[in-house]
């Protein structure tokens, strides 16, 4: 096991509750060694469209429908990682925080109703495509027993930040987002989604500090996975496959 792993500079932001190492732990290191995809997955066309107001609404359509679809398998997903933190003896304050995501996870899910009503999208008529099936897929491996607790965190925390990160981007100076997508955007671009997630990434560093090499590992891969998966996701939503 190693001690605090020392980012070169400064970290993309800080680490935030669960006592993690501020803006000199693993994840920010991992920020800085694998940044053009995690550019890529936050600074995708399609929301650099929403951004700018070019977003094709039909496109936003397929992002919305295909999105609940996630959701509602995400939910278990967070439930199992809610399980693994229960076993976790010293979790500080870990599994209230989880719980809240989930509870804003229920609110999410009735959010993407009134959207979808709002766009005359039929939720219950979609299948998933095949980006979200893979997606999904990989959630459904992650929740396995065999997946340590740092592992399903990061992943967690990254599924989060990433859309944290692209959202709050539409809501910065000089962005021209359509007012009907302003409520999409701060959905997950607000700051105290922003706030929760720093809380995740403090509580995965901390996961990651205390990890062996071998799990450590597996976490970086895990991470850069969801990365990907983002990002086909989001050529999925402009109709690029
Ligand atoms: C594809 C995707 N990634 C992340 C989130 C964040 O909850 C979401 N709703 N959908």
């Amino acid at each position: 096991m190693e001690g605090k792993t020392e980012a070169v500079g400064g970290g993309g932001g800080g680490g935030g509750g669960g006592g993690g190492s501020g803006i000199n732990g693993i994840i920010e290191t991992w920020l800085k060694k694998h940044n053009l995809l995690y550019i890529g997955a936050t600074r995708h066309p399609f929301i650099l469209s929403i951004r700018d107001g070019t977003v094709d609404p039909s496109s936003f359509k397929r992002w919305l429908g295909q999105d609940y679809i996630f959701v509602r398998n995400f939910v278990p997903f967070v439930a199992s990682v809610l399980q693994k933190a229960s076993k976790v003896s010293d979790d500080g304050g870990d599994m209230e925080v989880i719980l809240g995501g989930m509870v804003s996870l229920s609110d999410e899910l009735a959010w993407f109703k009134k959207e979808a009503s709002k766009w005359d999208v039929v939720l219950t008529s979609i299948a998933p495509q095949k980006a979200n099936q893979d997606y999904c897929r990989f959630l459904e491996s992650l929740m396995s027993s065999e997946v340590e607790y740092a592992v399903a965190i990061t992943a967690f925390w990254a599924i989060e930040a990433v859309y944290q990160k692209s959202f709050s981007l539409c809501l910065k100076d000089g962005s021209n987002v359509p007012t009907e997508l302003i409520d999409t955007c701060q959905r997950w671009g607000n700051e105290g989604f922003g706030e929760y997630c720093r809380t995740l990434q403090g509580i995965a560093n901390r996961c990651l500090e205390k990890a062996p090499d071998n799990v450590l590992s597996k976490a970086e891969t895990t991470f850069l996975s969801v990365l990907e998966y983002e990002v086909e996701f989001w050529n999925m939503s402009q109709g690029r496959f």
